[in-house]
């Protein structure tokens, strides 16, 4: 090529440039790396199937067809069929991109947002795994100029999203690049339990309600992007789809929920706490011989109050599978008075006495003559029982005609450490104290049926009545079912965050076996804990 311009080059200068230019090493690289991309794309799969003619004489023999799928298959082409590009591309802008992209029935998963400044329409976000940002062409900042063709500058966010949402198909977009590209980052690997309901729909700060993802409480999602202080990007682990969704940070959602909050829940917490014994009526029954005495007198003393600090957002979890010979979790059941825990702590310590077991209570009052120190009570003084809640040795305690009674934690250790399963029932604002590495609580709230079924399957059950003190049993009555009805919505409302287990104990036989199948579950699968319980 060089000898052959000579005769159009006058100057020395320009003859150099063009010696040096043909003669640059990397030139003849990107030749030869064009000519072998050539030969790449010429060598299209040949027709194969005239070749074996001879085959396709025999009716019987499926090679021909199958020959014959290969050549219609070879002959096509894949390549997806985009329309040309615009002729009306502005040559002065030269950062201009136009990206194509094909969009089928999901969401772009981008967000748009108008400069305050400038007006100008920006990409507010990429939603992670979405169409966007698996194409990898828009990037946050940049600046959104035309859609289909269609000037965007003149037009609203919501405008725009129309026309967006209208499209089908190919999607052309004139944008000017964002200054700061984002960086590529890594899959963050944070899961969280989600503690609260969530429905973008309703969602009146929500920059893009489409964009939102909803869960309910208890939702085991994975955060895709903390980038943003005020709205997060997550997925549910359990779903297929790539795509994140928008979801209220953990921080923002406290801000609102303690701005909108506090009025309702002192108010929830003040009506939780007014039903005393009748509402959270817990017994140590199961300890005890005596049947007599197999009574209510168990009142708490420490606040109910809600704790603000506790505003159920998120909560970190990490998958955790029990080593066998490990410690077991400890089962804690919570519900409304007469629901039926006893009962089913009865029925699994009968069902396993080696496996299941329940701790003895501490009490100060006298020891009676046919009881045995550390079988249904440990005695012990009035002045060590409060030496010991100074020290916070109790799990739960109250007072009861003027004696203490509670569990103590040493009780619990105790059980633990004889590698059984330990079920404790406790009141629901004492989950939180339990809720630590040593004991990895397994809650379980055993919830009352409709009323209907209330009344049709506790006919011939009795309660034990605390309008007196003798500890006497009596039919149930409809205010007892209602009672047991309402304190049940009002721990699920207010506790159910706290839950790992629902069971309506409806039939007993079928309650049972469904709390048996979860606690066996609990021993061998892996379920979601607190990341924090595993640092420790
Ligand atoms: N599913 C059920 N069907 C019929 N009767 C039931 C069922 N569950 C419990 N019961 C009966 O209801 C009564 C109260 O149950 P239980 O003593 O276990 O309640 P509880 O929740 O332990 O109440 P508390 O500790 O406040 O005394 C018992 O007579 C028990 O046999």
């Amino acid at each position: 090529l060089p000898s052959q311009l000579q005769p159009h080059v006058d100057s020395p200068d320009d003859s150099t440039f063009i010696h040096n230019m043909f003669g640059e090493r990397s030139l003849h690289l990107l030749v030869k790396i064009h000519e072998r991309l050539q030969h790449y794309e010429d060598r299209s799969p040949a027709p194969v199937l005239e070749s074996a003619g001879s085959l396709a004489t025999d009716v019987s023999n499926p090679i021909p067809s199958l020959l014959s799928v290969h050549d219609t298959v070879a002959q096509k082409s894949y390549d997806p069929n985009l329309p040309p590009l615009p002729d009306d591309i502005d040559d002065d802008e030269e950062s201009v991109k136009i990206i194509r992209l094909v969009k089928n029935k999901e969401p772009l998963g981008a967000t748009i947002k108008c400069d305050e400044h400038t007006g100008a329409i920006l990409v507010a976000r990429i939603m992670r795994g979405g169409a966007a940002d698996r194409s990898g062409l828009i990037h946050v900042g940049d600046e959104l100029r035309e859609v289909n063709g269609i000037p965007v500058d003149d037009k609203k966010p919501d405008e725009i999203l129309r026309i967006l949402a209208q499209s089908q198909g190919a999607i052309t977009f004139k944008i000017i690049p964002g200054i700061k590209e984002e960086a590529p980052s890594k899959e963050p690997k944070m899961f969280v339990k989600t503690l609260f309901d969530y429905e973008p729909a309703e969602d009146k700060a929500i920059p893009c309600k489409e964009a939102g993802l909803t869960f309910k409480r208890g939702d085991i999602l994975q955060i895709m992007s903390q980038d943003d202080a005020t709205w997060w990007q997550a997925k549910h682990d359990s779903h297929a789809n790539p795509r994140a969704g928008l979801i209220p940070s953990k921080q923002f959602q406290e801000r609102r929920f303690a701005l909108r909050q506090p009025a309702a829940h002192v108010f929830q917490a003040q009506k939780i706490s007014s039903r005393k014994s009748s509402g959270f009526r817990r017994s140590f029954r199961l300890s005890r011989r005596d049947k007599k005495t197999n009574k209510s007198m168990y009142e708490c003393k420490k606040s109910e109050q809600y704790d603000m600090a506790d505003v159920p957002t998120y909560e970190e979890v990490t998958p955790h599978c029990r080593q066998s010979g490990a410690k077991h979790r400890l089962v804690v059941l919570v519900g409304p008075t007469g629901v039926g825990l006893n009962e089913l702590k009865r029925k699994l310590l009968i069902s396993d006495p080696q496996h299941f077991s329940v701790t003895v209570p501490h009490t100060s009052r006298p020891k009676r003559n046919q009881e045995i120190d550390g079988v249904e009570y440990h005695f012990i003084s009035k002045n060590i029982f409060e030496t010991d809640i100074q020290n916070n040795k109790f799990v739960e305690h109250g007072e009861y005609n003027g004696n203490y009674y509670g569990t103590s934690l040493d009780s619990v250790h105790s059980v633990l450490s004889k590698n059984k399963v330990c079920l404790l029932d406790v009141q629901p604002h004492m989950i939180k104290h339990l809720r630590r590495a040593e004991f990895k609580p397994y809650v379980v709230f055993v919830k009352p049926p409709p009323i209907e079924r209330l009344r049709e399957t506790r006919r011939n059950a009795k309660v034990i009545s605390d309008k007196d003190d003798k500890g006497s049993a009596k039919p149930f009555s409809e205010e007892d079912f209602l009672e047991m009805v309402s304190t049940g919505q009002q721990m699920e409302s207010q506790y159910g965050h706290l839950f790992e287990k629902v069971i309506v104990n409806d039939d007993l036989t079928a309650a049972f076996s469904e709390l048996k199948v979860a606690l066996k579950k609990v021993e061998t699968d892996t379920h979601w804990i607190p990341i924090r319980w595993t640092h420790s």
